[in-house]
């Protein structure tokens, strides 16, 4: 696969230094006679201090991809190929957190990258108060700080949130469905990490808390200076937080580029259906074409483009061929044969070209 370079991204916080490169990630799941091919040769950039949005349908392995980076797969996962290089700051050798040992790995956690789940019930400790979780996350990974130091720290990181210093005394089922997971973010937050991802953190959430929260991590995105892999299937809200998208299909990574780019000219026949599935805010009405048919097996992906049988600009060569992710338009990556002319023998179809978007 071609990598994508840094060209797309869309605010001055995102510039083009990496602080994570997945190269030929691929993850099974060893179930069963027939391995699920669950992330496939994948090959992406996180940019320091960016919002990279990772989207796609259920089951196209965002989770795992996400999981692998942070080295919390367990079997029958298993990593196939590839690396997870950690670049960091200040022009050190990158390292493969894939290769870490475990007492690296126990640094590299909390300090350089933490995660925060869809369901903050899951990762807080039903039987500790917020303000004591983070007293422990801090204990453990920075001995140099005392213990008025990190319990004004706890207040400090809950206030960050939205939590108030009363607070700090509550346990978790003590607080709102929004504030869990607020609390969540702030022990994310202790070490100030340079890399966060958050797997769905507020899917669970009504739609008024969602925005709430998301617009605080937008901020303290801004404030800290980390970057954030954000995994939802819900493409309409990424475009609107994220600095750049990768879309994902059948464990295989099909379109990246900036996310305004991706918005006003998708250049995968995928991400068109994606955003051709739900109304746009603005503009003219379209019809909403959606896609067709149910996403592949992935123990058995059909032969050529993993998304062919589903595709309106399919012709026969994409039954055979298998696309590399190649520059569709200035900085805008896609995995799709519409892009390389020689094998797709008709022109690239006006919706994929790029035209009309103003470029
Ligand atoms: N423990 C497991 N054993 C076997 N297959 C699994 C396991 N966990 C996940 N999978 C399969 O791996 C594929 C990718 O799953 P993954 O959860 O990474 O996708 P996702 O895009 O994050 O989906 P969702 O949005 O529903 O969380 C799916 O087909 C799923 O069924």
């Amino acid at each position: 696969m071609t990598e994508p370079s840094a060209s797309g991204a869309k605010t001055t916080l995102a510039p083009a230094e990496p602080v994570l490169s997945m190269r030929g990630l691929s993850v099974d799941y060893l179930t069963g006679t027939t391995p699920v091919h669950a992330v496939d040769d994948v090959t992406l950039e996180l940019h320091r201090g960016e919002i990279l949005g990772l989207a796609g349908e259920s089951g196209s392995g965002k989770s795992t991809l996400a999981n692998a980076v942070a080295r919390l797969l367990k079997p029958p996962a298993l990593v196939t190929a590839g690396e997870v290089l950690y670049h960091p700051a200040g022009g050190a050798e990158p390292v493969d957190v894939l290769r870490m040992n475990a007492k690296t790995l126990r640094k590299f956690r909390w300090r350089e990258l933490s995660v925060v789940f869809q369901s903050a019930m899951n990762s807080l400790n039903p039987v500790s108060t917020v303000g004591a979780q983070i007293d422990d996350t801090l204990r453990a990974h920075d001995t140099t700080l005392t213990a008025p130091q990190r319990q004004e720290r706890a207040v400090e990181l809950l206030r960050r949130v939205g939590i108030s210093a009363d607070r700090v005394k509550s346990y978790p089922h003590e607080l709102s469905g929004g504030m869990r997971q607020r609390a969540a973010i702030a022990i994310a937050l202790a070490l100030n990490p340079e890399i966060i991802i958050m797997d769905e953190p507020t899917t669970a959430l009504d739609v008024v808390v969602q925005r709430d929260i998301l617009r605080e991590i937008s901020a303290l995105r801004r404030e800290y200076g980390f970057a954030v892999v954000f995994i939802t299937h819900d493409l309409s809200l990424l475009l609107s937080m994220a600095d750049r998208i990768a879309v994902m299909y059948a464990g295989q990574l099909v379109e990246v580029g900036a996310a305004r780019d991706v918005h006003d000219a998708p250049s995968h026949p995928y991400t068109h259906g994606l955003l051709h599935s739900f109304p746009k805010l603005r503009g003219p009405r379209e019809e909403l074409l959606g896609i067709p048919g149910t996403p592949p097996d992935l123990r058995d992906l059909p032969p050529g483009c993993p998304f062919h049988p589903r595709c309106r600009f399919a012709v026969d060569a994409c039954a055979e061929l298998t696309p590399a992710l190649l520059e569709a338009h200035s900085g805008q990556y896609a995995a799709c044969l519409a892009h390389d002319p020689a094998s797709y023998g008709a022109p690239v179809p006006t919706e994929l070209s790029g035209e009309g978007s103003g470029r």
